[in-house]
């Protein structure tokens, strides 16, 4: 029997209602997508995309307008109580007030959640997020980081199966984000879910096993991140011809061709199979004239812009 995915999403729409006349704003046009228990997974997409949306309807916190979501396989239509016992998220924003201290902001959200004082464990929890020693200092004497760090152990006084962080490094310097990966690395060795949005593909591309791109409120692809990397093989030859052509020279060798300019094309090889001199002898064996040449590599950025903007 398949396993039940962490969190199942199936044909999700959300339109905001309009603020005047109007329509209001499409923010997802049916999504679906399924993460798989265990994973580290990253949510991508540009400005606007509708990760936030995404995110907040599993939260509980926006209203869809139609669709399927389940978590853990609990329905949050008919099972909200048990999906919303399976799921902990760490907002964006910072949110405390600051004259608790850390260990009282986790008792008082596992009373939120109804956890009993006996199975509660925010010492563990502290420990876990490498703030033990700041138990009783006030929030407000906290750093960014050390905040963002007791935002984690706050979603998870519940202990959920599933994390969900929302840009967890969003503005924070290399060390910062480093821990935060470390801290998220372990969570899920010790077999906690993650998903996560972020807007660095570097920090998706080490992190995540797999990743979803969504772009105007729809998914345009989710692949295991090696086989996104691996898209990128390509490597793309830049060529100016010696005449305006309409349609880029075409070869089944070529992995993909394209006029990007009155006299320019490029064109997309893997590098793997062929190099940017059978590249040149294919096309002036069709007949160009080429008079300028340049290669770049393709990375996750390109795929990513590739793939965004044929969506677009
Ligand atoms: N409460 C709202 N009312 C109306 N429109 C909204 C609301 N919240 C978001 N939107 C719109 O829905 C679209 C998706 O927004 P969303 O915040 O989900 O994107 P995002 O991918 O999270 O972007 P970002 O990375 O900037 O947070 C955007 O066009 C946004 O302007």
């Amino acid at each position: 029997m398949e396993e039940t995915p962490a969190i199942r999403i199936r044909d999700l729409v959300k339109r905001y209602a309009p603020a005047g006349q109007g329509e209001g704003k499409l923010a997802l046009s049916g999504v679906s997508f399924d993460v798989p228990q265990g994973q580290i997974f990253g949510l991508l997409g540009p400005n606007g995309a509708g990760k936030s949306t995404l995110i907040n309807t599993l939260a509980g916190l926006v209203m869809k307008s139609s669709g399927t979501v389940e978590i853990w396989g609990h329905n949050i239509d008919h099972a909200q109580r048990n999906a919303k016992a399976c799921i902990g998220i760490v907002p964006q924003e910072i949110v405390f007030d600051p004259f608790f201290t850390p260990i009282e902001v986790l008792e008082i959200q596992a009373g939120l959640y109804g956890v009993p004082k006996a199975m509660r464990r925010s010492m563990e929890l502290l420990r876990a997020v490498h703030l033990a020693d700041k138990a009783n200092a006030y929030a407000r004497s906290l750093s960014g980081g050390m905040k963002r760090r007791l935002l984690i152990a706050k979603a998870m006084v519940h202990s959920p199966p599933i994390l969900v962080l929302d840009e967890p490094t969003a503005g924070v310097d290399v060390e910062l984000r480093r821990q935060l990966w470390e801290l998220v690395g372990e969570l899920n060795s010790q077999g906690v879910t993650v998903v996560l949005t972020t807007h660095y593909l570097e920090e998706a591309e080490q992190l995540c096993d797999r990743i979803a791109i969504i772009n105007h409120g729809k998914l345009i692809t989710d692949k295991p991140t090696r086989e996104l990397v691996e898209m990128a093989r390509e490597k793309i030859v830049v060529l100016t011809l010696d005449r305006a052509v309409e349609a880029a020279p075409a070869h089944e060798k070529f992995m993909k061709s394209a006029v990007t300019g009155e006299r320019t094309v490029e064109i997309g090889y893997d590098k793997d199979r062929m190099n940017a001199g059978e590249v040149l002898a294919l096309v002036q064996g069709q007949g160009y004239g080429i008079v300028d040449v340049s290669t770049r590599e393709a990375d996750l950025e390109d795929v990513f812009v590739t793939l965004t903007s044929r969506a677009a």
